[in-house]
């Protein structure tokens, strides 16, 4: 009776706190989004909640199911909206974020065809631990971490999870206890995805360990989502300062800003900066990582000795510098009141009086990510530029791909192009700021 009161109570609370007026129910036939509906149809008038679901196809059974959410529905005189998915993907790979994406698609047409403001869907405290784990086995990226939120914005509402404090145990308990039916997905058992194998093999060994693990995880969400929250106030004034501009193919602002953080909280900020999905240009989590280790790692605190790895050189009426690297020497003929960059290295040769003052900064000064453009060269080890379609072709890139590869450039020189070129293979780290001065 104690869990009846707390499930009931928790549903109520939860859509009071969010002010849900009219609720669209995702049921797709499980017992935990059959018992958030059973919990819905006690506490609200069907007047104003209805109920979603969408048949993906990709199970024999799948029909069934969804001729028994819609008896369960049309016995009770609730509304209710179903779909089939027809056009699929050929191949298996990406097939079940292609079905969730359709699904939200439909979800949020529904909502807005009939003016549902809150869509709830059953996900429980199980779905946000798996969640939590997976990401972090995945990619390790904290914005990726918390995305089980018990509310966020949607369509031109918001979803709600009431059932997110919840144990599937505590479900399957309640269902018992109301005699709740539902449908079973077969496919759960399958240890063919990672959600499966975690939920089947590994959290009953966790929980071995300690009982209240559910708790911790959702523990640990929120106090993550609290510390990204009070980053992100830090991160929003960086990034005015940046002086950002963003196009559908580009986006560039000032680095210095950003090395006001230490080299931890740069991961954080250039994690959340590249996840944000206003940028214009869309990127991947993995390609979200190498950026970050470009532009973290690249100008990392190690200092480089200038006399040690470059030189600079008078011979007969012009400036050099010069530099022996993997015993090959590299000649840069240098102008007075010139700046060159040089392996994104800015070198500055100023004359004053009868002596030359030799700058070289290390720090980029900007940065840009962007996509490619005709003429785009890269720089290589012994100094010399090769283009970049030339690389394209070396690598066997296909055509119609070159135009969605990433593209990292400071101070207009190309660092970075994805999976294909990394300058920093020819650099030395360092980030200092040294003035030579030559007689
Ligand atoms: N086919 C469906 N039709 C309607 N609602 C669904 C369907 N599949 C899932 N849902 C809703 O989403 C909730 C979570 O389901 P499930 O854990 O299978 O989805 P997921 O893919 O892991 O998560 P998400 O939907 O957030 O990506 C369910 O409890 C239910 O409310």
């Amino acid at each position: 009776m104690e869990l009846d009161n707390r499930i009931i109570n928790t549903v109520k609370s939860v859509l009071k706190k969010y002010h849900a007026k009219k609720v669209l129910v995702a049921v797709s036939g499980g017992v935990d989004s059959m018992v958030l509906l059973n919990v819905i149809g006690e506490i609200i008038p069907k007047e104003f909640f209805g109920v979603v679901n969408v048949d993906h196809d990709l199970r024999p059974e799948s029909a069934k199911e969804v001729e028994f959410v819609q008896n369960f529905c049309v016995g009770r005189g609730y509304q209710f909206f179903t779909t089939k998915w027809l056009n699929k993907p050929q191949d298996d790979i990406g097939m079940e974020a292609a079905a969730r994406s359709f699904r939200y698609d439909f979800f949020k047409k529904i909502m807005q065809d009939n003016d549902f403001d809150t869509l709830l869907t059953a996900h429980h405290a199980n779905d946000l631990a798996e969640n939590i784990l997976m990401k972090l086995i995945r990619s390790g990226n904290a914005y990726e971490v918390v995305s089980l939120k018990e509310q966020r914005p949607f369509a031109d509402g918001q979803i709600v999870r009431p059932l997110l404090n919840f144990a599937k145990s505590d479900i399957t308990v309640f269902a018992d206890i109301h005699d709740i039916h539902h449908v079973q997905d077969k496919t759960n058992f399958d240890n063919i995805t990672m959600r499966n194998r975690l939920r089947n093999n590994i959290f009953p060994e966790l929980q071995k360990e300690n009982g209240q693990l559910l708790t911790h995880f959702n523990f640990f969400e929120q106090q993550i989502m609290a510390l990204l929250d009070l980053a992100q106030k830090e991160f929003s004034r960086i990034e005015n300062s940046m002086k950002l501009v963003k196009t559908p193919e580009k986006i560039t602002g000032l680095i210095k800003p950003v090395e006001t953080l230490n080299s931890e909280q740069q991961t954080l900020f250039w994690g959340s900066f590249f996840t944000k999905s206003n940028l214009g240009i869309s990127i991947s989590n993995r390609q979200i990582e190498q950026i970050i280790e470009i532009v973290t790692g690249d100008h990392a605190n190690a200092s480089i000795d200038l006399a040690d790895s470059w030189q600079f050189i008078k011979s007969y009426d012009q400036f050099l510098i010069q530099r022996v690297q993997d015993q090959n020497l590299q000649v840069f003929p240098i102008k007075v009141g010139q700046t060159q960059i040089i392996n994104h290295r800015k070198f500055s040769l100023l004359e004053d009086e009868r002596s030359f003052t030799l700058t070289v900064e290390n720090t980029p000064h900007e940065i840009t990510l962007r996509t490619r453009r005709s003429g785009d060269k890269l720089l290589l080890s012994n100094g010399q530029h090769q283009k970049l379609s030339k690389r394209f072709i070396n690598e066997k890139i296909p055509e119609y791909e070159r135009d969605n590869y990433l593209i990292l450039l400071f101070d207009n020189q190309i660092v970075w192009v994805e999976k294909i070129y990394n300058m920093s293979d020819y650099l030395k780290k360092g980030s200092k700021h040294y003035k030579i001065k030559l007689d």
